[in-house]
């Protein structure tokens, strides 16, 4: 506990990753929501946007541009990309910010305005963002000012792989992830395709062989590995399940090796387990509401093969669970403070 806890602003309160930010700061010794903004829905209450949520932190939702920032410490950026950074840059100094869009996600803005199909409006910032997959950012995010936390699949998938990478203990040129996401993944707008009666009982793929998480992966691969030619197929579907993720990794090596190096990579780490060689496929139902990683290596039938699978809750350790681990570590607290007590819903 600090003497004073950290005034937190929710900027995106009123949408899923935001309202799960407030959801876990409730837990939080050190940091207490203050400030919550929404654009639609500004004007309401949280508990009128999010029943659940009543009686908890029962915020007025504003405007970004009403937050009196003087008394505000840090902001949990959940809003859209592109909106993002456009409010970001605004902010004074001494906010620290946790941005759980891409904004920040890329070191090179070129590389950014390819695959998100416009310019960054501050290059430099992004090229010295702390990107912040929590468990391999090492000593950089102690005191960093803005922190970019990865997204959903990409956290999943390099949990899996930047293990791997450095000695390469797999073949550099035969990466294949097959990914699944529950329908909270595409945020709480409403989008032709994601309504229940579309959704349920059915699955699909999309954004085959284009999807900008695609290059957000080979960006972490490649620097961990220090190339800068390894190319990823990554296949994301839409699954009936409004929260969970799971990563299927197709993989060459040696099944012994990648157990061991996941093994040594997340030993006395609190949210990764890695799953003794054996051990039934993880289900997302093993993490749902958790800021866990759950990972399981299996040898293939075909030689050479070997299958690892990672679950995540998208909306924890997906995105606001490792936004909070992350402030943590940018503070120099227990990186499991206000995380560590959840246990998983089971069924
Ligand atoms: N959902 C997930 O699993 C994950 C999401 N992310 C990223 O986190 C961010 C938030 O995602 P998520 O919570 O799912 O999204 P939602 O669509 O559920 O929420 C978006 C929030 O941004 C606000 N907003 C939208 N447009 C504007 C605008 N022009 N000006 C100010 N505020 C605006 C919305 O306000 P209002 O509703 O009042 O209009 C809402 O509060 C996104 O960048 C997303 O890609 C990252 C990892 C996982
Ligand atoms: C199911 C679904 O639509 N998921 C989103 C990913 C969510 C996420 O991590 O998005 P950011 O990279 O914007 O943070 C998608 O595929 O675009």
């Amino acid at each position: 506990m600090t003497d004073q806890p950290l005034k937190a602003a929710i900027l995106g309160a009123s949408g899923y990753t935001g309202a799960e930010t407030v959801r876990l700061l409730r837990n939080h010794p050190n940091v207490t929501p203050v400030a919550a903004t929404g654009n639609a829905l500004a004007g309401k209450t949280l508990s009128d946007i999010f029943p659940h949520l009543r009686g908890k932190y029962d915020l007025d939702v504003i405007k970004a541009e009403d937050v009196d920032w003087g008394g505000i410490d840090v902001a949990f950026g959940c809003l859209p990309h592109g909106t993002s950074q456009d409010l970001i840059e605004t902010l004074p100094a001494h906010v620290k910010v946790v941005d759980l869009s891409s904004d920040y996600r890329f070191r090179d803005a070129v590389a950014y305005s390819k695959a998100y199909g416009r310019e960054h409006i501050a290059p430099k910032r992004t090229a010295n963002a702390i990107y912040g997959l929590s468990e391999h950012a090492g000593d950089a995010m102690k005191g960093a000012d803005l922190v970019a936390c990865p997204g959903c699949y990409p956290t999943a998938i390099l949990m899996v792989l930047l293990p791997l990478m450095n000695p390469m203990i797999i073949d550099r040129d035969a990466i294949i992830i097959d990914a699944k996401s529950g329908a909270t993944g595409a945020g709480r707008g409403l989008k032709e395709g994601n309504l229940f009666s579309e959704v349920t009982e059915g699955l699909h793929a999309y954004g085959v062989g284009t999807h900008r998480h695609t290059p957000e992966i080979e960006q972490e691969l490649n620097l961990r590995a220090g190339l800068n030619d390894i190319e990823v197929t990554f296949t994301p579907h839409l699954i009936p399940m409004a929260r969970g993720e799971h990563v299927t990794c197709h993989l060459r090596g040696d099944v012994d090796a990648i157990h061991a190096a996941l093994s040594a990579a997340y030993e006395g780490q609190p949210f990764v387990s890695v799953l003794p060689l054996g051990s039934p496929p993880p289900d997302t139902r093993h993490v749902r509401g958790t800021n866990d990683c759950r990972i399981a290596v299996y040898p293939d039938s075909a030689k050479g093969r070997v299958i690892v699978i990672a679950v995540i809750d998208n909306l924890v350790k997906g995105s606001s669970g490792q936004a909070i681990q992350n402030l943590n570590l940018m503070m120099g607290w227990d990186q499991a403070l206000g995380l560590d007590a959840l246990l998983p819903l089971f069924p």
